[in-house]
């Protein structure tokens, strides 16, 4: 039976961990994880879904077929450093951390492994997640079985060269945010024309998981299926107009830019502080 290790405790991991377990990939009794000293934490996901936590590293990495690291991208250093001396060529390493590529991941781990860079999101809890993966020479068939596996579990998977991961954690990585975003507006705007909260927020969400589906089922273009709301001289056309004014497509565009410019940043910069320790 495969046995799984994630080093990192929050909530990638624990949305990772929902979905594997509740799909029967891989039970409980074969997943292991860590955090830095949240012990509460990682009671929480024991209690939660009945996975093994533990700050002993033997039993933590020993004999993991596949270690997943989901700590924050500053604090990879400290976390691969940590398991290295148990990393070999068997091992399959799988980083979500944004930004960080693989030759880092190669470099910290010293040796010559298997290495995945996934880039899931936050829906990945409810099983709706978007994953771009990139992966290493070294992956094999049977390994890349294993990575789609993985975040299948938890939605959708795009295998994609790894210079195109910084544009998919600014495109679907961050992308639930943005939507959350302009629900919190809607929410705002809600109120203002005199809605119950509550009632709105049902509104909204029905709308836009109406929306999203009819993008997914429809043949129609984004910009059809938004013309076929507006009517000539209607509701729509005059709401849109606003938005117009304030140029809201670029703003989406240029926040996107600024997003993948800054997973490409904190990416560089851990590549930058290995070359100089390397
Ligand atoms: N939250 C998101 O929407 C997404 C996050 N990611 C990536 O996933 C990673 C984790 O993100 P979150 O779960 O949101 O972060 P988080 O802050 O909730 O969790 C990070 C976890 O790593 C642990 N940790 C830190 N240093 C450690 C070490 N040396 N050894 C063991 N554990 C250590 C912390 O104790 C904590 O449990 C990040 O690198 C992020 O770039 C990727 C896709 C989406
Ligand atoms: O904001 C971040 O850095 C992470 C990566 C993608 C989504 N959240």
């Amino acid at each position: 039976m495969t046995k799984i290790a994630f080093i990192g405790a929050g909530s990638m991991s624990e949305a990772l961990i929902s979905g594997i377990i509740s799909s029967k990939m891989i039970s409980n009794e074969n997943i292991f994880v860590t955090n830095n000293s949240n012990k509460e934490r990682l009671n929480y996901l024991h209690s939660q879904y009945g996975v093994n936590f533990t700050y002993e590293l033997d039993e933590l990495v020993q004999d993991a077929d596949v270690i997943i690291l989901a700590m924050k991208p500053k604090d990879v250093k400290q976390g691969v450093g940590s398991i290295q001396a148990y990393l070999s060529e068997k091992t399959l390493l799988i980083s979500v951390l944004a930004g960080v590529s693989i030759k880092s991941l190669e470099l910290l781990a010293g040796k010559k492994l298997s290495v995945a860079r996934a880039m899931p999101n936050t829906s990945a809890a409810v099983g709706k997640s978007a994953t771009g993966i990139a992966v290493n020479e070294t992956v094999t068939d049977k390994q890349m079985e294993l990575i789609l596996n993985i975040f299948q579990t938890v939605g959708l998977t795009a295998v994609v060269e790894e210079t195109k991961l910084d544009a998919v954690t600014g495109l679907s990585g961050s992308g639930p945010a943005y939507f959350y975003y302009i629900v919190e507006a809607m929410e705002k705007g809600a109120l203002e024309v005199g809605l119950d909260p509550d009632m709105a927020n049902d509104l909204i969400i029905q709308t836009l998981k109406g929306a999203a589906e009819m993008m997914a089922t429809s043949k129609k273009s984004p910009l059809e299926l938004r013309q076929n709301v507006t009517s000539p001289g209607g509701t729509t056309e005059a709401g849109i107009k606003v938005l117009e004014s304030f140029d809201v497509q670029t703003a989406f565009i240029n926040c996107m830019k600024e997003a993948v410019a800054r997973s490409k940043t904190m990416g560089d910069a851990i590549s930058e502080e290995l070359k100089v320790s390397n």
